[in-house]
């Protein structure tokens, strides 16, 4: 998702030209739309765009948890650009309805398929619907599998090793008192991550002379927040793909550089900047499966990794069911971006949660000591790790109460009833209503992470941090909602990985990169607050931790860090 970062800087005449184009057209929509959702309570919106502004700004991450509880489960949005209502979703019945009954009604946005159809150079799963959408996801559903991830745990524990031994000497060159920010080498392992063992690419990133991957990792954390600059021009995104004949397009592109505005110009530089890297990823993924792969490159890490397995059983599907190779492209960078981001944040998130808790560090060391026998150099397989109650807990915890993806925005397609777990209660009429219909057009908000701390469906403690009530005489729960309601999401009855045709395709690797990252830190470290600094979270594509008045040195997790094993 998007966030508005303050102030842009593009000039004032073209900002008083767009917002009074907007303004104009927002209050004759308003005169002119009914309002369909007038029955249903929302927040009031901060300003004549609406909600649109509210949603979207990288500060209110307040607004979206606290919308269940203060509103309901169906909330309206007023009137954003050209005053259409929108809706917050967090009603399980009417979640499962959006994502798995009438998923083909309730599609990305419009504003999210132009958008990652142009960052991605084409049509992946991030950007297409329907049955194109259907299509791809066949074939990369197989791939990654819990059997497929497992095969990479030594692959994962390598990585976990080396972030664990630049710790080390981050620890000891610190003049801070060991306090450090770990933000950079949790960054950097995410990418090693992905890079080694879900794309085939060692980008060699723990490694700081390595400048290659700077001007890569700059080019991958810049996009998202340049493109959150283009905002009011989103809807028009996916138009301006399908501009034909290309020359138009690319003229276009080059007229960029005589606007007196730079963020779109910097938006198209970054996107053409990651462009080649996929682009060498896909040719040595298919000289290796021609067999003129150099030796050299399969060292790099080409060969164990999933796409390495998509690209194969792309090879091997029937002609129809085939991507072509533009789309295998645009998914290798749709892989990227949607573990990039989510994994070192969710990084950052873990050590974070463990320096808040020194006693729950120890009760893990204890847990990790005690499956020390079945280990094998040092290390847990898979399924050991898989089976450590506490671990598991802590996880499913952490990606309940701080849900790395805040929301995920969808159009409606077609007029469509969503029946509700929680009736909405009209004021007017003292009506409750069972059940919703939602017009045509309409953009719905599916809110995870307040659905996913809802006292109504988490209990009166949805707002604490409790692994324990994942645990019942050490064995995991995978449901722990008040009357055992049933989210429709794919992890721990939460929506933090979503659910139906498109939740992530990741969640297995993510879950293993979390568990092998502590089971590898805990027993050489420990984490305490960093003193004196206020960490808090902005909304991003997830979110992100800055410290209090220090915003311009950007996203930080200060932590004060102790060697246990020196
Ligand atoms: C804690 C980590 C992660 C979280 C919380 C997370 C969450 C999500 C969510 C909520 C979506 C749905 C987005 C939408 O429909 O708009 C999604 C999609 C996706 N995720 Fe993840 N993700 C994580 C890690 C990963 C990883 C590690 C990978 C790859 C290795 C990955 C690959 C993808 C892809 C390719 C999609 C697009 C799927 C589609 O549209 O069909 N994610 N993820």
């Amino acid at each position: 998702m998007l966030t508005i970062p303050g102030a842009e800087p593009f000039s004032v005449p073209f900002a008083i030209i767009v917002s009074a184009l907007c303004c104009s057209l927002t209050i004759c929509m308003w005169f002119s739309l009914p309002a369909v959702y007038a029955h249903i309570p929302g927040p009031k919106p901060s300003s004549l765009l609406g909600y649109l502004i509210d949603i979207h700004n990288s500060s209110n991450l307040d607004l979206h948890l606290k919308i269940p509880n203060a509103y309901g489960h169906i909330a309206r949005l007023r009137g954003g650009l050209f005053m259409r209502d929108a809706l917050y979703v967090t009603d399980p019945l009417a979640l499962r309805t959006i994502i798995i009954k009438e998923q083909d009604n309730f599609c990305e946005s419009n504003e999210f398929v132009g958008l990652f159809g142009i960052i991605h150079h084409g049509d992946g799963v991030a950007s297409v619907t329907g049955d194109e959408h259907r299509k791809q996801r066949r074939l990369m559903n197989p791939v990654f599998t819990a059997s497929n991830v497992s095969k990479l745990t030594p692959a994962f524990y390598q990585i976990a090793r080396e972030l664990s031994a630049k710790i080390k000497e981050e620890i000891e060159s610190s003049s801070t008192n060991r306090t450090i920010d770990l933000t950079d080498l949790l960054t950097r392992a995410a990418l090693q991550f992905i890079g080694n063992c879900a794309i085939g690419k060692n980008f060699d990133s723990l490694d700081r002379s390595n400048h290659e991957f700077d001007v890569f990792r700059e080019a991958l954390a810049n996009v998202l927040p340049l493109s959150s600059r283009l905002f009011l021009f989103l809807p028009f995104l996916n138009s301006w793909r399908k501009i034909r004949p290309v020359w138009i397009r690319r003229a276009l592109a080059t007229g960029l550089d005589y606007l007196p505005w730079s963020a779109p110009r910097r938006f198209r530089d970054t996107v053409s900047a990651m462009h080649p890297v996929f682009s060498s990823i896909l040719e040595q993924h298919k000289a290796e499966l021609d067999g003129t792969a150099q030796q050299a490159e399969i060292k790099d890490g080409l060969g164990n990794d999933l796409v390495n397995l998509l690209v194969k059983a792309n090879e091997l599907a029937d002609a129809n069911d085939r991507m072509a190779e533009s789309t295998i492209l645009a998914n290798i960078s749709s892989i990227v971006h949607g573990a990039q981001e989510t994994s070192s944040g969710v990084l950052s998130r873990l050590i974070s949660v463990m320096a808040q808790n020194r006693d729950l560090q120890r009760q893990l060391r204890e847990e990790l000591d005690s499956a020390k026998g079945l280990s094998v150099d040092g290390e847990l397989g898979f399924k050991e790790l898989d089976a450590l109650p506490l671990l598991d807990a802590v996880i499913r915890e952490t990606l309940r109460l701080y849900t790395p993806v805040t929301f995920v925005w969808r159009q409606t397609m077609q007029d469509t009833i969503l029946p509700l777990a929680i009736p909405i209660f009209d004021p007017q009429t003292s009506e409750e209503h069972h059940e919703i219909l939602v017009t045509k057009g309409t953009p719905v908000y599916l809110g995870l992470a307040a659905a996913n701390i809802s006292s109504t469906f988490w209990g009166p403690d949805a707002n604490l941090f409790k692994p324990e009530r994942w645990l019942k005489t050490n064995k995991v729960w995978t449901s722990t909602t008040v009357d055992n309601v049933k989210f429709p999401g794919i992890y721990s009855n939460t929506m933090s990985f979503l659910g139906g045709g498109r939740a992530c395709p990741g969640m297995k690797f993510s879950i293993l990169e979390m568990k092998v990252v502590l089971s590898v830190l805990l027993p050489s470290y420990s984490f305490d607050p960093a003193p004196g600094l206020e960490v808090y979270w902005r909304l991003g594509i997830t979110l992100s931790p800055f410290v209090k008045g220090r915003e311009e040195e950007g996203s930080q997790v200060p932590v004060r860090v102790t060697c246990l094993d020196s």
